[in-house]
């Protein structure tokens, strides 16, 4: 890895209410190399979408700083790329409209660059042809590609997915895996992703941080050194199936915890 894209350095993260303080995210240090796949596994509430909103800048953290290419983040920026669950696409936009909205306020580029950059990138996502339909004419794997496109369109250096699948299909889900692969890898950028999954985790990156929960702390950290380009023949591999034994008794000693 030679160059840090992003930094979490004792990032805590605590809920107040008038009542009570809840310790979301305890002493979390992280971090995202340049071009390098990051995901974040642990069980629900370990604080993994809360660790990506403080990245994303949705969110202020309430210890330790976030750093993107050296810089404090304090709010959301154009360096980085939001793709949830829910894809949020405008219902009365076509296609190529709601990935160049994504480009609404740059006024370096004319509206004729916009539609082009946006047919650009819905062709990276496979949408070639479907430019012109509206998000109640897709499925939901077609929704979340647009969501991706817009998430690209600006060119950001970092792209951060929070559980991008977990509305599809298992078959669908498989495509898209792939599918981030490719563009991951076009696109050149970095990717911090969250995911429940762990054959996901394993298949799309090259670093895994395990978290656990209450409070939500780093637990393990796994280098996946499996052979890239991967395709899915990989997941039948030896050394798959042993990251993949490491990081389930990873969860399972966190549960004997409890
Ligand atoms: N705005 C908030 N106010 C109070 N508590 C919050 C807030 N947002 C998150 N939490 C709490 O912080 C903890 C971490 O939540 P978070 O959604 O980040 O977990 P997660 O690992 O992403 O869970 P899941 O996998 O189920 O989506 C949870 O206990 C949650 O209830």
């Amino acid at each position: 890895m030679a160059v840090s894209e992003l930094v979490a350095q004792n990032v805590v993260k605590e809920f107040r209410d008038k009542k009570k303080t809840f310790l979301a995210l305890d002493q979390i240090d992280l971090t995202v190399g340049e071009h390098e796949f990051v995901s974040l596994l642990g069980p629900s509430g370990c604080g993994k979408s809360t660790l990506l909103r403080l990245v994303a800048g949705l969110d202020k953290v309430s210890e330790g700083k976030i750093l993107l290419r050296d810089k404090e983040i304090s709010k959301p920026g154009r360096d980085r790329g939001v793709v949830f669950q829910q894809y949020s696409l405008l219902p009365w936009m076509h296609a190529w409209e709601n990935v160049a909205f994504a480009l609404k306020k740059d006024r370096t580029k004319t509206k004729q660059k916009k539609k082009e950059l946006a047919y650009h990138f819905l062709e990276l996502v496979g949408l070639k042809g479907f430019e012109d339909v509206y998000p109640s004419q897709m499925s939901g794997g077609m929704q979340q590609r647009v969501a991706i496109a817009r998430a690209l369109v600006y060119k950001p250096n970092l792209l951060l997915m929070d559980e991008p699948f977990g509305a599809l299909d298992a078959q669908t889900r498989k495509e898209m895996q792939d599918l981030v692969l490719k563009v991951f890898t076009e696109a050149r950028s970095s990717v911090l992703f969250v995911t429940h999954d762990v054959d996901e985790a394993i298949y799309l990156s090259d670093r895994v941080y395990v978290m656990s929960a209450k409070p939500g702390r780093m637990a393990k950290e796994i280098n996946i050194e499996l052979p890239k380009p991967r395709d899915w023949n990989v997941q039948l591999s030896e050394n798959f199936l042993k990251y993949k034994r490491e990081i389930l008794v990873e969860l399972q000693n966190q549960k004997k915890l409890k």
